[in-house]
């Protein structure tokens, strides 16, 4: 159905079979297509976050991956991703050469409030590329310290979509779609509003709900999964609403898996099972 300019469309339930699809690969693929992710992230104490949402922009397919992080954060996270080219970062300063090389920033899963964070975020806010803001982002969005650059995804919880509408998360959770589409008028972009049933609207009035999901995903750093995941997407060259509505199914459907196993799932064992859907739903080779 053609879109106009936000006009207010009925939601759209995300079905199988009806999913945006990452075009297959040519046999003669390399790197250099399919994106240089950078994920900007882990202050003290949420290293962890930063470091879930590279690993899940690897496994989703991002052609390079870099971490921008804490210094004493980088021997960590080579041990456990070589794959990804971590660097210690200070200040500002060290963030900007780095952008250069970029296609996509993921920005916030454990960015903290203090300093640190923020002058990065000021960095990442005067970038040009598209961008997903998430988490700690999102909070300091929501004080009016810096604004939100154009082609954005920002991927709010209900706590964190409170805070940016002045709402409390009680209002948020009795009429989510209001606050999808208020939040992606506000901002000007794409947004996803997590917790079970989330919705991703996007400022030209589509709005999409995923019903699958699992309350064994109520458990930590599955929204720092979501980031790296959209932010793969992204930089395979998918739209900013598609990439959105695949990566928030692919995650609730992983999430549907992992979930039959019981209580317990880990951010990290979601990442598997997402590689394992996107090459179900968007086979890598024809
Ligand atoms: N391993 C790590 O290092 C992790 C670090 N994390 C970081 O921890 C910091 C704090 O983030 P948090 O999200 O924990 O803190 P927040 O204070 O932003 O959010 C938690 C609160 O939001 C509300 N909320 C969230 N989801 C909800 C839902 N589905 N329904 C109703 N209410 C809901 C609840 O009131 C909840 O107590 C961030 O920097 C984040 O990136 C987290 O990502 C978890 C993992
Ligand atoms: N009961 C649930 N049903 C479906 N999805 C859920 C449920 N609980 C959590 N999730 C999903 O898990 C993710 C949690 O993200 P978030 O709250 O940002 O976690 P964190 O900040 O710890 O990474 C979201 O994508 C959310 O939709």
């Amino acid at each position: 159905m053609p879109q106009t300019k936000h006009a207010i469309t009925d939601v759209q339930p995300l079905l199988h079979g009806h999913l945006p699809q990452l075009a297959a690969r040519s046999p003669d693929a390399h790197k250099g297509r399919f994106g240089h992710l950078l994920v900007i992230g882990g202050d003290r104490g949420f290293g962890g976050a930063a470091l879930l949402s590279a690993e899940s922009a690897l496994r989703s397919g991002a052609g390079m991956v870099s971490l921008a992080t804490r210094l004493e954060h980088v021997p960590a996270a080579l041990a456990r991703l070589p794959e990804v080219m971590t660097v210690g970062v200070a200040s500002a300063n060290q963030l900007m050469g780095l952008l250069e090389k970029i296609s996509v920033i993921v920005i916030g899963p454990g960015l903290g409030d203090a300093s640190w964070g923020k002058s990065l975020l000021s960095v990442a806010a005067n970038a040009s590329q598209p961008q997903v803001w998430d988490a700690d982002a999102l909070n300091q969005l929501a004080t009016g310290s810096v604004s939100l650059p154009a082609n954005c995804v920002i991927t709010p919880h209900p706590g964190e979509a409170a805070r940016l509408l002045g709402l409390s998360t009680a209002e948020v959770q009795a009429d989510r779609l209001k606050v999808a589409r208020a939040l992606s008028q506000k901002f000007n972009a794409v947004a996803i509003l997590k917790g079970a049933g989330s919705l991703i609207a996007s400022p030209d009035g589509r709005v999409s709900r995923c019903d699958q999901g699992h309350p064994a995903m109520a458990t930590a750093g599955l929204g720092d999964v979501l980031a790296g995941l959209v932010g793969a997407l992204l930089a395979q060259g998918m739209p900013a609403y598609e990439a959105s509505c695949l990566a928030v199914w692919l995650h609730a459907t992983a999430g549907d898996r992992q979930g039959t196993f019981g209580r317990g799932l880990a951010a990290s064992d979601l990442i598997p099972a997402i590689r394992q859907l996107l090459e179900e739903q968007s086979p890598c080779l024809k």
